[in-house]
């Protein structure tokens, strides 16, 4: 990775989110930073790192623009790594745009590309790749769980893991070098003994980080909870009591819901994709509905947990189309509890017999125990994504890695030769180097940086 300045033109961008708001915030780094901000103020620059209240001017026109607190960090000490200032505006529309429009006049200036302070950042060798991925998972955080998830990794967590294996990969190899400069014969025989446990183990301590049922990732995208049941047990009405809002049409008639409908929720601080599915039955009415029961299915068996509703009213009668999908992942509910009497809900109880599917008896309209399936589904959602003492990886491009990484290591144990192995165990630290940033990864970055937005 490079670590000086590489960068000759200086970019700028509205930092924070366009429109109306009491303070915008205007980022510019690179060279020409400090010369714009005396372009703007007419003064010169004020000391780093001392936020001055000063007017902006048109450098045109003197047309003033804002009295606005400005800020500026020197290379290399920011968050890019170049020359920063930071123009903290009253956040009008007016205002931005007056300053916008100033700064595009200046010469060595532009507009920013999406994510490219945070680029220059990891360019400049301040952030390696799973922080500066890191970053735009922060600002994309919308619960408490994502918020510590990215926050960690932001610190460097993740870097530091794959940078601990690298440095002991590296020294591996310097053995395995070593070995084959030494020998005195030509013998075949492939890792010595001495590497051999540290290669060993560091492919089993891979294993062990991929072996974490994905939570990392999962915990970025949020758990996916699919509702199934037969047409009218009230699939569209508890979607709607738990997102505390209309997102699903409801109706008496039987097969209203035709696609999958979804909404994202926080649970107890975890993030949750919640989706309505058709209702599951034999005789579909045409070939829209038909669709949708071939969606709801898919869904179901590609969701993470399971709401299985049955219509109380019903009981003891259970749809068989929705036992059918019923698993551990599962959890039962029987609706619509207001309506539903003794006679209904003693026998269906009893039929659902393992203690960790008991169901759970709810009202759609009454509200009547929905605290009780937010809570189960809150304990279903901290098993499956609350982050453990050791870092979780977050990205398929992570996982992938990791994966030619240990297959690597793999094959370096079976080599006949230690030529074979030395050439094995470099693959697999260049794999954990892609991860972070630090070898060959100039066709990833416009992958992993278009993501981001302007301004970041
Ligand atoms: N009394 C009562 N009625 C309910 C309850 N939940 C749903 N209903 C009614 O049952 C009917 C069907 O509800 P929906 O939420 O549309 O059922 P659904 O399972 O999504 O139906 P499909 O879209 O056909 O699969 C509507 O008339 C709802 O008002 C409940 O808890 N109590």
């Amino acid at each position: 990775m490079v670590t000086t300045n590489l960068f000759t033109t200086t970019i700028y961008a509205l930092a924070t989110a366009p429109g109306r708001s009491g303070v915008a915030v205007v980022r510019i780094s690179g060279p020409q930073a400090g010369s714009a901000l005396a372009a703007l103020t007419g003064r010169t620059p004020p000391a780093p790192r001392r936020a001055v209240l000063t007017k902006l001017r048109d450098p045109r026109t003197g047309d003033a623009l804002d009295d606005a607190l400005v800020l500026r960090f020197t290379a290399p000490a920011s968050f890019t790594g170049e020359d920063v200032v930071e123009l903290h505006l009253h956040g009008g529309r007016a205002v931005v745009t007056g300053v916008i429009e100033a700064l595009a006049i200046l010469p060595g200036l532009r507009l920013a590309e999406p994510g490219e302070f945070t680029r220059r950042a990891f360019e400049n060798g301040k952030l390696d790749l799973t922080e500066a991925e890191a970053v735009a998972d922060l600002i994309d955080a919308e619960t408490t769980a994502q918020r510590r998830q990215a926050l960690r990794q932001m610190e460097g967590a993740l870097g530091k893991l794959y940078d601990g294996w690298r440095e002991r990969l590296t020294r591996a190899l310097a053995h395995i070098e070593a070995d084959i400069d030494f020998a005195e014969d030509d013998l075949p025989g492939g890792v010595a003994d001495a590497v051999r446990p540290v290669i060993a183990g560091l492919a089993n301590e891979i294993a062990t980080h991929l072996d974490d049922g994905g939570r990392g990732e999962r915990l970025r995208e949020g758990l996916h909870i699919a509702i199934v049941g037969a047409p009218n047990a009230g699939k569209s009405s508890l979607l709607n009591a738990l997102a505390r809002r209309d997102a699903a049409i409801v109706s008496a008639r039987a097969g209203t819901t035709r696609d999958i409908i979804e909404v994202h929720l926080d649970l107890g601080g975890y993030p949750v994709v919640l989706a309505d599915t058709a209702g599951l039955r034999e005789a579909a009415a045409d070939e829209v509905e038909e669709e949708g029961i071939r969606r709801a299915r898919d869904r179901a068996a590609r969701a993470d947990v399971k709401v299985a509703v049955f219509d109380a009213t019903t009981l003891p009668d259970l749809d068989p189309a929705t036992l059918d999908l019923i698993d551990a992942d599962t959890v039962v509910v029987f609706n619509k509890t207001d309506l539903a009497t003794d006679g209904n809900l003693r026998p269906g109880l009893s039929l659902i017999v393992a203690p960790i599917l008991a169901p759970i008896l709810v009202s759609a309209h009454t509200g009547a125990g929905l605290k009780a399936l937010e809570e189960k589904l809150t304990v279903f959602s901290a098993d499956r994504l609350a982050i453990g003492s050791a870092p979780s990886l977050t990205r398929a491009r992570h996982r992938a890695a990791l994966m030619e990484c240990r297959e690597s290591l793999l094959r370096a144990l079976d080599a006949p030769l230690p030529e074979l192995a030395a050439e094995d165990v470099r693959l697999a630290s260049r794999a954990l180097g892609r991860i972070t940033g630090r070898v060959d990864v100039e066709d990833l970055l416009d992958v992993i940086f278009q993501d981001f937005c302007i301004g970041k």
